[in-house]
């Protein structure tokens, strides 16, 4: 059967074969052991990145300066990195300086927590210096030596424990916790790009309540943009079971929503978030709006759009504390539909049309005019045929034209 290591192993091969050390290592062999479904593939290797380009006939350099070159083998990409050690990266630019050979011990001495490092080599036989196998078992999670230098190191990290804890259902070793809390303050260097990855992860992994707790525990929250006074707000998503949420769109206008008095855009734009989100955000929270005064209508539905639709059903249910939210997604789904009309680009005449009937100047009319013809056909009380539609506006002429 093919797995993901076994697709993986001619890439480990080819080092090997031409004299280098090559391992599996980090999040990969962590999650083989924990039975989760395995993500990307890293390599750690005594090979230098240059030397890795020449062995494999397609290499992307995504940061050959810290010794990163991704491999393509049979289309899917490795990274692929040399072994981290005391010396830096520098010594990379002075290839004879350093010999990376029996360097595994000190790549994997400089990685965040004990469960991310262990290596695995060809064979399936897991490296553990430091007792990840036994953190594993015991669902916890602890830095590789002393916390407060690894989190000095990179104070992403902090983040990450707690996204780890989120995602694994684990607790924080003490110590770790007592670190974190110590050198919150370093997140402030860390890029906003970044930490919005590891809170995204942090709030849709499996035990979203611990994580937040722990946020405001050790304060790591008032590094976050805008919610350094928001611990109302922490604790409501506390409550909510996150891990429904399928998407981005789903969680960041959950967290607007929840915020209520933020000004949605700049919020968003505060974490770096794509556009698409940051519209869907803002679209979503009307939807909402409306819907605090009225239930979903056939014209609601129809102007949401059914993606649309669907994620704002999704957070009004999760706040309702609703426990069948599929059978009601479905049922949405089944009202969309069964709609005579899904979208505008449906309706079978276009307002050039009005004007040729009407034939009036110009003028705001005209949409008004096209929004009533779509409501009716969406309500069922028009059908979208040319004649039909013609032979309505005809009518309207008779009637109200006079008054335009
Ligand atoms: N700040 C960081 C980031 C990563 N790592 C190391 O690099 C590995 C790969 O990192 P990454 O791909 O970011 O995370 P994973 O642990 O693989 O987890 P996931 O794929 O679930 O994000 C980690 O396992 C860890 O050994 C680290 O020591 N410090």
């Amino acid at each position: 059967m093919k797995t993901p290591f076994s697709e993986a192993i001619p890439v480990i091969e080819k080092l090997k074969e031409n004299g280098y050390e090559a391992y599996f290592v980090g999040g990969s062999v962590r999650d083989l052991l924990l039975n989760r479904e395995i993500g990307d593939i890293d390599i750690t290797t005594s090979a230098k990145p240059d030397e890795i380009q020449e062995m494999f006939p397609k290499t992307v350099d995504v940061g050959a300066e810290h010794g990163t070159i991704i491999v393509l083998h049979n289309g899917k990409p490795y990274e692929v990195t040399t072994y981290r050690a005391e010396s830096g990266y520098d010594d990379f630019r002075r290839p004879n300086k350093v010999n990376f050979i029996n360097c595994l011990r000190e790549d994997l001495k400089r990685r965040d927590f004990t469960i991310n490092a262990m290596a695995m080599d060809s064979n399936g036989e897991i490296i553990d210096y430091f007792d990840g196998k036994q953190h594993l078992e015991e669902n916890i999670i602890r830095t590789v030596g002393d916390p407060g230098e690894r989190f000095n190191e990179d104070a992403l990290r902090m983040l990450r424990a707690l996204r780890f804890s989120s995602q694994l259902q684990f607790r924080l070793a003490e110590e770790v916790k007592e670190a974190i809390t110590d050198h919150a303050k370093l997140l402030d260097n860390i890029s906003i790009e970044r930490k919005t990855v590891e809170f995204e992860k942090l709030l849709r992994g499996k035990n979203s309540k611990y994580a937040i707790a722990l946020l405001m525990e050790t304060g790591t929250y008032t590094y976050l943009p805008c919610f350094a006074s928001k611990e109302k707000e922490l604790h409501c998503l506390q409550k909510l079971d996150l891990s429904v949420l399928s998407s981005s769109e789903e969680l960041w206008t959950l967290i607007t929503y929840i915020l209520r008095n933020v000004e949605i855009e700049s919020f968003l734009r505060s974490w770096k978030l794509p556009t698409k989100i940051i519209k869907a955000a803002g679209k979503n929270n009307k939807l909402l709006e409306q819907l605090q005064a009225n239930d979903w209508t056939k014209f609601l539905l129809y102007s949401a759009g059914l993606k649309s639709a669907l994620e704002v059903e999704k957070i009004r249910l999760m706040m309702n504390g609703h426990n069948s939210i599929s059978n009601k997604l479905a049922e949405l789904t089944e009202m969309f539909h069964r709609l005579p009309m899904k979208s505008r680009d449906e309706l079978v005449i276009t307002g050039r049309d009005i004007l040729e009937i009407i034939s009036k100047q110009a003028g705001p009319w005209v949409a008004e005019l096209l929004q009533e013809i779509e409501m009716l056909i969406v309500d069922g009380r028009l059908k979208n045929d040319e004649r039909e539609i013609k032979e309505w506006l005809y009518n309207w002429k008779q009637e109200f034209g006079q008054n335009y």
